[in-house]
């Protein structure tokens, strides 16, 4: 499957939405916006729950909708999983009878994954005798993944499926989200308001406002981009995909994104795993020479691209640096510190980071 391509007008009394994206159609596109910009309702039209009169989606090469040829395939002959907020499972049958209900459903020539193996695979072998009602949230939300992955979706459709959880759930889910794609290589297409969700799940992001699509981009792109600092606020930073390089004597771990080295605390992972790392745009600072005596363990050459002024009122700016061709690292300073640095575009400094996030 090449591609997904979505466009949908739809006019509410008090809300329009008017999209036309090109979504990939592998790993994890992240919908990202402030309430009430329109995520859901986009969702729920690639599910076709809505119909607007406007309206053509094509996935690879099927087209499932096209209000100018009257094609509309209702819900259930889109070849999609979805999952909601809330795990919605069938109270009165089992663990087992539940996952087994959809299974039973598809056409024996579609089931591509055995029951056993998906359960192996989300973690929840040994819930099967369980009932419903004897599942913590955590596992509910589990459940409800290994249904919808048991249809073999050519599409998975998620709507904050973990928003319902407190942190600890959430960052037990996380890690089989990342399996889905990783592994599964069913697309996924995750609509969300948490940040730390998007900078750890997405690939591809699209941010909505007020019923529009403000950027449809690669995550990395789009999140150390400074035009987007309204929707992001505090938590504007950048990522970086990295491979555990080497584990020092004394517990720094070093990483390794395309060439860019950074070290992180503890001894993480093993060599050559994979770790999606964030910077936030307020734990980077800048100097003009190389800091020596300094207790920050990231201390990166950098050239800048840009500074932002859009929050030059509030007595800030964000300096947009590459540190090499495809990585952008974003500082939020102040203003003062920039123009007592004399800080332009094109200059070379050094970066020094307070922290990384490691997913
Ligand atoms: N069936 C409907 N009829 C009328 N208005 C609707 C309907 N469904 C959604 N809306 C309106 O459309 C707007 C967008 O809603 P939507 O749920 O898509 O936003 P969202 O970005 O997913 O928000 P949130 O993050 O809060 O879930 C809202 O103003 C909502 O009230």
């Amino acid at each position: 499957m090449s591609s997904i391509h979505a466009a949908f007008a739809i006019t509410y009394p008090d809300f329009s939405l008017a999209v036309d994206l090109t979504l990939p159609a592998s790993g994890i596109t992240v919908l990202f916006g402030p309430s009430g910009s329109g995520k859901t309702t986009c969702l729920r039209a690639i599910a076709g729950l809505v119909n607007p009169a406007q309206g053509r989606l094509q996935v690879g090469d099927e087209v499932w909708q096209c209000s100018e040829q009257g094609i509309f395939l209702p819900t259930h002959r889109r070849d999609i999983g979805y999952v909601f907020q809330e795990a919605g499972l069938f109270p009165h049958l089992s663990v087992q009878q539940n996952l087994e209900y959809g299974y039973r459903r598809i056409p024996a020539s579609k089931r591509r994954i055995s029951v056993d193996s998906i359960c192996r695979f989300i973690g929840v072998s040994h819930l099967l005798d369980r009932s419903v009602h004897q599942l913590s949230g955590g596992e509910k939300q589990r459940i409800a993944i290994a249904r919808a992955l048991l249809t073999c979706p050519k599409l998975l459709l998620m709507d904050e499926p973990l928003s319902a959880l407190d942190v600890k759930l959430k960052s037990e889910i996380l890690p089989y989200l990342e399996k889905i794609h990783q592994e599964l290589s069913i697309p996924v297409i995750y609509v969300t308001h948490s940040v730390r969700e998007l900078a750890r799940l997405a690939d591809h992001v699209v941010l909505f406002q007020n019923g529009q699509v403000v950027v449809s981009d690669q995550a990395e792109v789009v999140m150390s981009d400074p035009r987007h600092q309204d929707i992001f606020g505090d938590e504007l930073g950048s990522i970086f995909d990295t491979r555990v390089v080497d584990h020092h004597s004394d517990r720094i771990t070093q990483l390794n994104s395309d060439g860019v080295m950074i070290w992180a605390p503890g001894h993480i992972g093993e060599k050559g795993q994979s770790y999606r790392c964030r910077v936030l745009a307020s734990d980077v600072s800048i100097a003009l020479c190389e800091p020596e005596q300094t207790t920050m363990l990231n201390r990166l050459p950098a050239v800048i691209v840009d500074i932002d002024h859009r929050k030059e009122q509030q007595g800030q700016v964000v300096v947009v640096l590459a540190l090499s061709s495809h990585h952008r690292l974003l500082a939020q300073i102040t203003l003062r510190s920039a123009s007592e640095l004399g800080l332009s575009a094109g200059m070379s400094v050094w970066a020094q980071i307070k922290s990384v996030a490691l997913s």
